[in-house]
């Protein structure tokens, strides 16, 4: 598959796969999520890859979520809700080596659901973290909200949820979603230090590790699935529009209208 949205580079065991859209803050769109997806099952089952890194070009953001300017009710690809996030979330936990989120900025929405479900997470000092569905008329009802709470805790992660407050790189360390933080200058070697570590471990042990990490949460894939149907009907709702319109129109959404 030839790639626009993303770039992809391997080398010395590592491979590292970028959102490349910084004018859209590296939000996603049905395309880059078809990408994402065919990138992390070739990183995944090259035999030559031990570590997959996972992060956003620019210093702005890691990723955003979905592409608002692709969303006139449902986004512009594949899947239950015109983007197929259930299957790129699922691609991160299926395939059988760590993948790390190196978060190089604003980690929003769909791309703190990323992070959630990396299995590692770096942090550059200038990240900022949150959850901004209920702002735009949207929701994760699977691995960005039951998942989260396994990570964060139940009452952290209702209040990331129910609040959409930013946080920043130190509240993420302090509360769990990400395991390091690093001066913006020295993110990337933080992140080959622990490429580096991972990589003398036995693979075969590692990949053993992450499915049995992940049998213990996976029904909330199932959930997710049901919540997906939800949501694409929510979708087509004036109240969900007008969180997508109010933020292409840089005004605030006037919800109970
Ligand atoms: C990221 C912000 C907090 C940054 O704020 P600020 O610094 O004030 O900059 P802005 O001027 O707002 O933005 C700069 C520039 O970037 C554009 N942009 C930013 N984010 C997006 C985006 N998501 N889509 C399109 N464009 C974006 C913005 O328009 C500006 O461009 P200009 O040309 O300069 O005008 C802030 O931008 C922000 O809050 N962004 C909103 C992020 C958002 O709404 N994300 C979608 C959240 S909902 C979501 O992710 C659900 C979709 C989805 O993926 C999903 C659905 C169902 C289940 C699961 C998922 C899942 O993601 O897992």
């Amino acid at each position: 598959m030839d790639y626009t949205d993303i770039l992809y580079h391997a080398g010395g065991g590592v491979a590292t796969i970028t959102i490349n859209r910084p004018q859209k803050y590296n939000a996603f769109r049905g395309r880059t999520c078809e990408e994402l997806i065919d990138a992390l099952n070739r990183a995944g089952w090259d035999k030559a890859i031990g570590v997959v890194v996972l992060t956003g070009a620019g210093d702005k953001a890691f990723c955003t979520g979905g592409d608002q300017s692709a969303h006139d009710g449902g986004y512009d690809g594949r899947g239950t809700i015109g983007l197929p996030v259930e299957e790129l979330q699922s691609a991160i936990r299926d395939i059988p080596k760590p993948v790390i989120a190196r978060v190089n900025g604003y980690a929003i929405g769909g791309g703190n659901v990323l992070v959630t479900c990396c299995d590692l997470a770096i942090a550059s000092e200038t990240a900022i973290f949150g959850q901004v569905g209920p702002k735009v008329g949207s929701v994760d009802p699977g691995f960005g909200t039951a998942l989260l709470s396994r990570v964060v805790g139940e009452k952290r992660a209702r209040e990331i949820w129910m609040l959409c407050r930013r946080y920043s790189a130190q509240q993420a360390l302090d509360m769990g979603l990400v395991n390091a933080v690093a001066p913006p200058a020295e993110l990337d070697a933080e992140v080959a230090r622990w490429c580096q570590e991972v990589l003398a471990l036995s693979p075969t042990a590692l990949a053993i590790a992450k499915r049995s990490f992940n049998a213990d949460s996976e029904s909330i894939r199932g959930i997710g699935a049901l919540g997906m149907q939800a949501l694409s009907l929510f979708y087509q709702t004036e109240e969900s529009r007008e969180g997508v319109n109010a933020f292409l129109e840089k005004r605030k959404p006037d919800f109970r209208r």
